[in-house]
Formats: C-alpha cells, sequence, structure tokens
C-alpha cells in the first residue's frame, strides 16, 4: 500500500499560521515547528495503523476508511471525524469537539515525498514527509 512506511517531518510551509488560527500559544507554536515528528503508516485494504511520535508524545491511532474515529491532538484538543480514500489521496474531515469547528487534511505522495494539507478556518497548512 502506498503510504505504508515510515515518514519523518522534512518541512512545514505556513504551519506557525494555521497553528495560531488554532487557537495554539506562542511557545507551543515554537516547539510545534521542530516536533521530529515521525509518522510508521501500516495500511491493510481499509484499516490503517499510524504509529506517531514526537518531542510531545508516542502515540498510535487505529482507523477504517469511512468509520468516524477520535483523535486527541498533542495539546490535548479532541477531534472526531473520518479519513476516506478519493482516487490516490487520503481525505480527512475532522470536528473539533471543544468548539465545533472543521479541520480538513489530505495525505498524498508528490514525488516520493508525503505531503499532508491542513485547513482551518481559511488557513492552510503543509507538512512534508520524506521517506526514512
Ligand atoms: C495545531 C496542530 C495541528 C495538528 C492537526 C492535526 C490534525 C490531525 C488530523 C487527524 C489525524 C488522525 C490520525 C492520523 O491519521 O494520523
Amino acid at each position: 500500500m502506498a503510504f505504508n512506511g515510515t515518514w519523518k517531518i522534512d518541512r512545514n510551509e505556513h504551519y506557525d499560521k494555521f497553528m495560531e488560527k488554532m487557537g495554539i500559544n506562542v511557545v507551543k507554536r515554537k516547539l510545534a515547528e521542530h516536533d521530529n515528528l515521525k509518522l510508521i503508516i501500516e495500511q491493510t485494504g481499509d484499516k490503517f495503523i499510524i504509529k506517531e511520535s514526537s518531542t510531545f508524545r508516542n502515540k498510535d491511532i487505529e482507523f477504517t476508511l469511512g468509520v468516524q474515529f477520535e483523535y486527541p491532538m498533542a495539546d490535548g484538543t479532541e477531534l472526531t471525524g473520518t479519513w476516506v480514500m478519493e482516487g490516490e489521496t487520503l481525505k480527512g474531515t475532522f470536528t473539533r469537539k471543544d468548539n465545533g469547528k472543521l479541520l480538513t487534511t489530505t495525505r498524498s505522495l508528490v514525488g516520493g515525498e508525503l505531503v499532508q494539507c491542513y485547513n482551518y478556518e481559511g488557513v492552510d497548512a503543509k507538512r512534508i514527509f520524506k521517506k526514512a
């Protein structure tokens, strides 16, 4: 499966602005810009296991495409939503439990890199990963 493997964060685009819109304070934003995020993705059919590790935490997440699940962000903010596959792109639609606002995200492979795009309240950001 195309996303399978170990992906290490290489760079961010507009991530600070995005986090600011999310209400993350400046101290946490500075730390989060350099969180050494690593994702180990294991897809089997419709099921995904994501092993997330960063300077903030280690967390395993399991989900099935199209099935709602809960995801606690590193700062404790709870999201609920789903991932679906559209063509070769993973599309995520999540709602913040604390304010009901929408966070959308995609994952796609571009030139051998894993590109995760985010949108929250009109602010777009990207996190770009290289395969380890
Ligand atoms: C302010 C920090 C923003 C972080 C946004 C995280 C959004 C994550 C979307 C849901 C991820 C579900 C688990 C996963 O597939 O890795």
